[in-house]
């Protein structure tokens, strides 16, 4: 397997993560890609993924995999024991569902804050993609907001449960960690009150997998 990212950057990471906890990361070749030099808008990597974005998941018969839901899932069914995506339908859709809260609440928010409301990745990238559009920087800052609401989202969650959903560690926690990484890129602070999910982190960061990524 290939994946082409760029270590130590937030959805990356994700991937990486899932990978140490699988035993995997020396079966992987690692590509990095000159993100900042804007190589994931030209054709050859557009190819890849369309979306532009990392990473990408290289398969031994050329199928290329974007999307780390999508990575995570096929790298957690390889042994056919999934241990991050859930064993069991109910698993399966509780697993799900707080992954995409985990996307859609905390890390896809905070990275619209990132590059809506701050410099982002720089003017090569980010000129690109923000259109002359007069509202970008007030959505940018929604976003932030909404991030911060989705910290306190998860934090509630974790008052009642040791991980993000439920009893055992999952690709969702991976997520929030992802998230929660992000915002520090993002300087999006977590909320001082926000106690559980500080807590919550700080166990999870103990994990050979998050520290091996
Ligand atoms: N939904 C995608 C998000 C991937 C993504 O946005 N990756 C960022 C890198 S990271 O900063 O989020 O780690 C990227 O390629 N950004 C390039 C750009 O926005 O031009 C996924 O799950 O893989």
């Amino acid at each position: 397997m290939k994946i082409y990212d760029v270590p130590g950057f937030p959805n990356p990471l994700r991937v990486r993560i899932a990978l140490a906890e699988k035993g995997l990361t020396d079966q992987v070749e690692f590509v990095k890609v000159d993100l900042l030099g804007g190589e994931h808008k030209e054709d050859a990597f557009l190819a890849k993924n369309p979306s532009g974005t990392v990473p990408v998941l290289e398969l031994e018969d050329g199928v290329y995999i974007s999307e780390c839901t999508a990575i995570t899932e096929y790298v957690d069914h390889l042994d056919g024991k999934p241990a991050l995506t859930g064993a069991t339908p109910r698993d399966k859709a509780v697993i799900h569902m707080m992954q995409k809260r985990a996307e859609a609440e905390l890390i896809d928010a905070v990275a619209d804050y990132f590059h809506y409301a701050t410099p982002g990745l720089g003017p090569k990238i980010e000129d690109g993609k923000k259109t002359v559009w007069t509202g970008r920087d007030a959505f940018g800052r929604k976003q932030g907001d909404r991030a911060v609401a989705g910290m306190r989202y998860f934090d509630q969650i974790l008052r009642d449960q040791p991980y993000v959903a439920g009893d055992q560690f999952s690709m969702a926690d991976i997520t929030v960690l992802g998230g929660l990484v992000f915002a520090g890129f993002a300087k999006l602070d977590v909320p001082e009150d926000c106690t559980a999910l500080s807590a919550w982190r700080t166990r999870v960061q103990e994990r050979p997998s998050v520290k091996a990524a």
